[in-house]
């Protein structure tokens, strides 16, 4: 069995984790709510750094992720800032910050970093990326920015969509299914 602690603050990413590993054999999955610090920079750094601090707190093997969501005509803002975003504007807001743009493309990028907390080791990515377009907001609102992030090729959007088919096609299901290849083929180490 392996041990893995999954840290995040966010109830919300921690429902999807569990269900989209459902009884994965081989995973003796705990979480721990603790709020890492929010780095800034690109996806892959604040991925390693968020790992790097949440190893230091845990001092064994640990999971992080970091969500981004990316509006192609602002050339991938607002990314990794979507949480302060979302806070300050709501979805509405973020969809409005499109209205001046015909592009209404984006993506929702996941990164899983996972270190075995040997710190001079380095921090395992693994990323996942959906992408789709931005629509005036639809559907449940529990969730940040589902209700305006429609999946290519579906005409509902995240939060419209079914739970079971959300966690099939998003950004999150394919970084842990990226994650779970990685640790099917390594031996613990
Ligand atoms: O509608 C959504 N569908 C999703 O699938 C999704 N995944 C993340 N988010 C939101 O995007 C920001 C990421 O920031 P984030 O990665 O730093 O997360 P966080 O600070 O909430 O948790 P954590 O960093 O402690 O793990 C936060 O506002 C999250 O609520 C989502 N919203
Ligand atoms: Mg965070």
């Amino acid at each position: 069995m392996r041990d893995l602690v999954f840290i995040t603050g966010n109830a919300k990413k921690l429902e999807e984790v569990v269900a989209i590993l459902g009884n994965s054999v081989g995973w003796n999955f705990t979480a721990r709510k603790i709020d890492l610090p929010e780095f800034q920079g690109e996806s892959d750094e604040i991925s390693r750094e968020k790992c790097k601090a949440a190893a230091q707190i845990v001092k064994g093997p640990v999971i992080v992720e970091d969500t981004c969501l990316c509006f192609n005509a602002l050339k991938g803002l607002p990314g990794p800032y979507v949480k302060w975003f979302l806070q300050k504007i709501g979805p509405e807001g973020l969809h409005r910050l499109l209205a001046d743009w015909e592009d209404k493309s984006a993506y929702a990028l996941c990164t899983f970093a996972y270190s075995n907390g040997d710190p001079s080791r380095d921090v395992i990515l693994f990323r996942g990326r959906t992408d789709g377009t931005i629509v005036s907001p639809r559907g449940s609102r529990d969730f940040g920015w589902d209700p305006i992030f429609q999946p290519t090729d579906y005409n509902q959007t995240y939060a419209e969509l079914p739970k079971d088919v959300k966690n099939k096609i998003s950004h999150r299901s394919k970084a842990i299914m990226a994650m779970a290849e990685y640790f099917k083929n390594t031996t613990r180490e």
